[in-house]
């Protein structure tokens, strides 16, 4: 569980930041239509960093004991997050499939709750795909977990290499579905299924 309190976001330290950087790239932060806007980008930080306040491991202790043991897939889950390096967005689609072991199971939507958390926080790719795989092993305990996630870097998109379009693909195996290429490459034909 992370401590909540010792992770209060700081409003007056991002105002007073974000007012800085506009000072340092020649606006001038006093005229009207800036104003508002150090206020505006701390209440939208203290939105899209919220996930560092929230453990995605919490939405998993809501389960069902439904007796099914074959594979569950949530595909297709939107999601915004933020790049660790350069603070500009990156986005696109979490897909969490998982073998339940002993017929648990957990809420649909909890998987969902479970991108929102990770990918409000600044990130990188390849962690907001493993830390989705390593809470739900921690905590259902199911035979395996993949989670592949698909997204476009505004990074590299917007400024430096400049290639919109170009898509990043990260997939991670955790239990059976590490070794068992079968019951993997049927998830990944749902997942592909439009
Ligand atoms: N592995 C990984 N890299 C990322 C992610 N988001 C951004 N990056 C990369 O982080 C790297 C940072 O590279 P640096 O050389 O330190 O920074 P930079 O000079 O701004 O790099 P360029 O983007 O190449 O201009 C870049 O190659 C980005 O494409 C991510 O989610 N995963
Ligand atoms: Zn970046």
């Amino acid at each position: 569980m992370i401590d909540i309190d010792s992770k209060k976001v700081d409003l007056d330290k991002i105002e007073k930041a974000v007012a800085m950087i506009l000072e340092a790239v020649g606006e001038d932060p006093g005229r009207e239509g800036l104003l508002d806007t150090p206020k505006r980008v701390a209440k939208m930080y203290a939105e899209i960093f919220s996930g560092l306040k929230e453990d995605p491991k919490d939405y998993f202790s809501t389960v069902f004991h439904e007796g099914h043991e074959e594979m569950v897939l949530v595909k297709d889950i939107p999601f915004y997050s933020t790049c660790e390096h350069h603070l500009v967005p990156f986005f696109g689609k979490a897909h969490i499939a998982y073998i339940p072991r002993d017929g648990v199971v957990t809420g649909l939507s909890k998987l969902a709750r479970a991108v929102e958390t990770v990918a409000k926080r600044p990130q990188l790719q390849e962690r907001i795909t493993s830390t989705l795989a390593d809470s739900l092993m921690e905590t259902l305990n199911p035979h395996g977990v993949f989670v592949m996630v698909e997204a476009e870097h505004m990074c590299m998109t917007m400024r430096g290499i400049k290639k919109p379009g170009a898509k990043t693909i990260t997939a991670v195996s955790r239990g059976v579905l590490e070794t068992d290429d079968i019951k993997r490459s049927e998830i990944i034909t749902y997942i592909n299924m439009k």
